[in-house]
C-alpha cells in the first residue's frame, strides 16, 4: 500500500492493545495459580465441570465469532447488500435443535471429547476417523483467524504482519497452556465485551460523522444496499433467504451442536440444564454481533458511497476496508484505533484460545489416553499442557498458508466449516437419528461426505464459480436513483451470467449449502451400506446414543408403528450412566446402567462415586 495513505497509531492506541493482551495473560495466570492450580486433566479440559451458564454463553458466542467476522461481514454488506443478514433466521433452528437434541443426549453420556459418543455408538474406528476430520477442520480454521487481524492491520497501518501473528499466537498459546480451559472461557467473556464495545464505539461515531442515522438510511437506501427477502429457489444463488435460513441452520448445528469447542462448554457446565440454558442464552448475543456487524458495513457504505478507496488497500482487496474506514474515521480520537484493533485481536484470540483448548482435548481423550489407560494424572496433564502449545505453534505455521489464499476470508472460514463440518453432522445425525446405522455404514458415509466435499469445494475453485457480482459501488443520489440503478444490474446480470448447466452448475453450489449437501451425503451413503452390510439390532445400540427423531416426527401414528420406527432407547429424563464391575453383559467394555429419574443436579454430587468405580474397574482388569 502506497505509504502517504498510511494510517498511525497514537501511545494510547498501543496503551489499550497491550492492555489487551496483559488483561488476558492475567487471566491465565490466576487459573493456573487458583482452584486446583490445573493438576488435573478434569480440570485442566473440562474446566472442573463446574461452570455456570452466563460465562459458558458468552464463550460458546466467542468460538466463531473471530476478526473474520468482524471485517468480513461489514466487507460482505458494504458490496453486496444486507441479504446475509438473513443468516439471523438460521440461529433459531439452528440453536434450539443443538439444546433440545445434541446437548442431552452428549451432557447425559457424561463424555469429555464429543468424539467418544461416535466409539459408544459406533467402535473405536469411527471415533478416531470422527477426531481426524475435528482436527483438520480446526487446523485450518485457526491459520485463518490469527491471519486476518494481522493482516488488515497491516494493510492499513504498515504493521508488521508477522510480528502480529506471532504476538497473538502466543500471547494466546500462553495463557491456554497455563490456565486450561477456565482460562479459556474467561479470557472469552472478557473478550467478548472488548468486541461488543469496539464495534458500537465504531457505529456510534460513523453515524455522528455521517450526520446522524436518518442520513446514514437515506444513502444506504438509495445505494440500494437494503435488501429484502430474495425467495429464489435456485441453489447457486450466492445469499438468498433459503441459502442463508435454512443451509444456515446446517452450519449452526455443526457448529453449536456437535463441534468439540462447543460441546465441551456444554460439557463444562455444572449441570445439563445450565448447559442448554447457555445455548439458549447464545441467541440474543449472536443476533446482537451480526447486527453489529452488518450495521458497521451499513455506516461504511453511507459514508464512502460513490467514492473507491480499494486502491489504497493494495491487494488485500474488500477485506481490510473495514479498518482502513476506522482508522480514517477515528483519526484525532485517540484511543478509538486502538478500542477497534483490540476488538479484532480480541475476537481472533478468544477462537484460536478455543481450537487450541478443543484440539489438546481430542488428540489426549480420544488418540492418546485409549492408548495409554495406565498414564497418571500429573502425566496426562503434562501432556495435555504439551499439545496445547504445539497446536499453538502449529497455528503459526498455518497463518503462513493462509497468506497464500486469495478469497475473501469470511467465504473461506464459512467453506471450512461447510465442507469438513458438514460430514462430522452428518456422522452425528446418523449415529442419533438412525438406529440401524452401523460402523461400516459410518466409516463409508464419512467418507463419501468428505469425497463429495473435495469435489464440489475444489470444483469451484478450478471453476472460479464461487464469487458473485457486487453492487455498484455508487450512492443513488450520486448517478442515478436507486430504482434506475437496479433495473440496469438487473439487465446486466441477465445478460452476461447465462445459468451454469451440467457439471459447472454443481461446483456452483451455493457455499450456504455445503453443510447440508455433505451432511445428507453422510447419511444416505451410511444408511445404504449399513443396510447392505446388516442393519445394526435395537438391542445393540448402546442406551443412551439415540435420539428417537422418527418417534417424535410422527408421534401421530400408532404405537405400534412407532415403536418400529423410534427405537429403544428413548431420550427419557436426564439418565444416569454408571459402570459396574464386569459382571453384567458388556457392551464397548462398559456396563451401563441407568439409574431412572433423576434431576440434573443429582447427577452432580453423583459423579465423584461414578469415578471412583470406573478407577477400580480399570485397575482390575
Ligand atoms: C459462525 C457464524 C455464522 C455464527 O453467526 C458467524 O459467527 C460467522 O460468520 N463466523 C465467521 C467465521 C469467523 O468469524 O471466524
Ligand atoms: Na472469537
Amino acid at each position: 500500500m502506497d505509504p502517504s495513505h498510511q494510517k498511525h497509531f497514537a501511545v494510547i492506541d498501543y496503551v489499550i492493545f497491550a492492555v489487551l493482551l496483559i488483561a488476558s495473560m492475567g487471566i491465565g495466570l490466576y487459573h493456573a495459580l487458583s482452584g486446583g492450580r490445573q493438576r488435573t486433566t478434569q480440570e485442566f479440559l473440562m474446566a472442573d465441570r463446574s461452570m455456570g451458564c452466563l460465562p459458558v454463553s458468552l464463550s460458546l458466542i466467542a468460538s466463531f465469532q473471530s476478526a473474520v467476522a468482524i471485517i468480513g461481514v461489514p466487507a460482505e454488506i458494504y458490496t453486496h447488500g444486507t441479504q446475509y443478514w438473513f443468516l439471523g433466521c438460521a440461529y433459531i433452528l439452528g440453536l434450539l435443535i443443538p439444546a433440545r437434541v445434541f446437548i442431552p443426549v452428549l451432557y447425559r453420556l457424561q463424555l469429555s471429547s464429543a468424539y467418544e459418543y461416535l466409539e459408544l455408538r459406533f467402535s473405536k474406528t469411527v471415533r478416531i476417523c470422527g477426531t481426524l476430520t475435528f482436527i483438520f477442520q480446526t487446523v485450518i480454521y485457526m491459520g485463518v483467524c490469527v491471519y486476518t487481524p494481522a493482516f488488515a492491520l497491516n494493510a492499513v497501518t504498515g504493521f508488521e504482519l508477522w510480528g502480529a501473528v506471532l504476538a497473538t499466537g502466543l500471547v494466546c498459546t500462553l495463557y491456554t497452556t497455563i490456565g486450561g480451559l477456565k482460562a479459556v472461557i474467561w479470557t472469552d467473556v472478557f473478550q467478548t465485551v472488548v468486541m461488543f464495545v469496539g464495534q458500537l464505539a465504531v457505529i456510534v461515531v460513523g453515524v455522528l460523522q455521517t450526520g446522524g442515522v436518518s442520513q446514514v438510511w437515506r444513502k444506504v437506501w438509495e445505494g440500494d444496499r437494503i435488501a429484502g427477502f430474495d425467495f429464489n429457489p435456485d441453489p447457486t444463488e450466492r445469499h438468498t433467504f433459503w441459502t442463508l435460513g435454512f443451509g444456515g441452520v446446517f452450519l449452526m448445528w455443526s457448529l453449536y451442536g456437535v463441534n468439540q469447542a462447543q460441546v465441551q462448554r456444554y460439557l463444562s457446565s455444572r449441570t445439563e440444564k445450565e448447559a442448554v440454558r447457555s445455548c439458549y442464552m447464545v441467541f440474543p448475543s449472536l443476533q446482537l454481533a451480526l447486527a453489529l456487524s452488518c450495521v458497521t458495513g451499513l455506516v461504511m457504505f453511507a459514508r464512502y458511497c460513490g467514492e473507491d478507496h480499494t486502491d489504497k488497500l493494495g491487494s488485500s482487496k474488500g477485506d481490510a476496508m473495514v479498518l482502513y474506514f476506522v482508522m480514517d474515521m477515528l483519526q484525532g480520537l485517540p484511543g478509538l484505533p486502538g478500542l477497534f484493533v483490540a476488538c479484532l485481536f480480541s475476537a481472533a484470540l478468544s477462537t484460536i484460545s478455543s481450537a487450541f483448548n478443543s484440539l489438546a482435548t481430542v488428540t489426549m481423550e480420544d488418540l492418546i489416553k485409549p492408548h495409554f489407560p495406565a498414564m497418571t494424572e500429573a502425566k496426562a496433564t503434562r501432556l495435555s499442557k504439551a499439545l496445547a502449545t504445539f497446536y499453538g505453534l502449529l497455528c503459526l505455521a498455518m497463518a503462513f498458508l493462509t497468506h497464500l489464499m486469495g478469497e475473501s476470508v469470511l467465504q473461506v472460514a464459512l467453506k471450512i466449516f461447510g465442507l469438513v463440518g458438514g460430514p462430522l453432522l452428518g456422522l452425528f445425525c446418523l449415529g442419533m437419528f438412525f438406529p440401524w446405522a452401523n460402523s461400516t455404514g459410518a466409516v463409508v458415509g464419512l467418507g463419501t461426505g468428505l469425497m463429495m466435499s473435495l469435489w464440489v469445494g475444489i470444483g469451484s475453485i478450478v471453476t472460479g464459480s464461487s464469487g458473485s457480482r457486487p453492487l455498484p459501488q455508487t450512492c443513488g443520489a450520486v448517478l442515478l436513483s436507486g430504482n434506475t440503478t437496479t433495473v440496469i444490474q438487473t439487465a446486466l446480470t441477465n445478460v452476461t451470467l447465462s445459468r451454469p448447466s451440467g457439471l459447472k452448475r454443481f461446483y456452483s453450489l451455493s457455499y450456504m449449502w455445503y453443510t447440508a449437501f455433505s451432511c445428507f451425503s453422510v447419511i444416505l451413503a451410511g444408511l445404504i451400506i449399513s443396510f447392505i452390510t446388516g442393519a445394526m439390532k435395537e438391542e445393540d445400540v448402546t442406551p443412551g446414543t439415540i435420539y428417537p427423531l422418527f418417534g417424535k416426527l410422527f408421534c401421530f401414528l400408532p404405537e405400534r408403528l412407532k415403536k418400529k420406527l423410534c427405537c429403544v432407547t428413548p431420550l427419557g429424563p436426564p439418565q444416569q450412566i454408571q459402570i459396574q464391575p464386569p459382571h453384567h453383559k458388556e457392551s464397548n467394555g462398559f456396563i451401563y446402567q441407568y439409574e431412572g429419574e433423576q434431576s440434573p443436579d443429582e447427577t452432580d454430587t453423583f459423579l465423584p462415586e461414578t469415578q471412583t468405580l470406573q478407577v477400580e474397574f480399570e485397575t482390575t482388569v
